[in-house]
């Protein structure tokens, strides 16, 4: 195992530590939460009882292959707890996601679990978020309205940078919800709440990956150990 996915696994094995029998447990989406999984297909092996909800079809056909049992959002509407990876997160446990293209779904399901638990490795944590791309996931209809008015709220909080549609090859990115994505490099983000407020407003967006007031702990891992942030 490369040393990046032996913190990941750490991080995913100190989150399986937080759960007891018989959670309800959202499943994140991205390298990070498929080590999750991967722990979590070994306790459910040991007799752990437990059922999940995934945040994408790609967790949801590695927890199938792997034997770890879901259900839809659906069928259980409250969850325990999630754990998910994020792209950046500062002190103060405000994250970005949505690299791996699933933040509306992982947004969803964080806000329907009574505790969501971030693990990533400590390169995640930064000062300031921004250096990631903030994905924003937009309906297509509009799509150049909607790319303007981004532009246009970044601007008046004094944000500044390229936006770009995300493709799959030469094709558009297409979320599992059928929408489209853009990432915005705006650079260093001081204020993500009156961002996100702003991005709120613009109604051809679907949603954004600033995820605030949503993580209750990080479980970071590093070289020397494992560092937590709590809300
Ligand atoms: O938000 C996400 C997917 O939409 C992921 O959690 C985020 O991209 C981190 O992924 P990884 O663990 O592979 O670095």
């Amino acid at each position: 195992m490369s040393d990046a996915a032996s913190l990941k696994r750490k991080a995913a094995e100190a989150a399986a530590a937080e759960l007891t029998d018989g959670m309800n447990i959202g499943i994140g989406t991205g390298s990070t939460a498929e080590e999750f999984v991967r722990v979590l297909a070994g306790k459910v092996k040991d007799g752990f009882t437990m059922m999940g909800v995934a945040t994408s079809e790609r967790t949801e056909k590695l927890c199938r292959e792997l034997g770890v049992p879901l259900k839809t959002l659906d069928e259980l509407p409250i969850l325990d707890v999630t754990v998910d990876g994020a792209d950046e997160l500062d002190g103060d446990l405000r994250l970005v996601k949505g690299g791996g293209g699933a933040l509306l779904r992982e947004k969803i399901v964080a806000f329907a679990s009574t505790r969501m638990i971030v693990i990533a490795d400590r390169s995640k944590k930064v000062e300031t978020l921004g250096a990631f791309p903030l994905p924003i996931e937009v309906n297509g209809f509009g799509l150049t309205s909607t790319f303007m008015a981004i532009r246009r709220a970044g601007e008046k909080l004094g944000l500044e940078g390229e936006i770009v549609l995300r493709k799959s090859g030469d094709d558009p990115y297409i979320t599992d919800s059928g929408h489209l994505i853009l990432d915005a490099s705006f650079g260093r983000i001081p204020d993500p709440e009156a961002l996100d407020a702003a991005l709120k407003a613009i109604p051809g967006i679907v949603e954004h990956g600033l995820f605030i007031k949503l993580a209750d702990l990080a479980i970071l891992a590093g070289e020397d150990g494992i560092e937590t942030i709590e809300a």
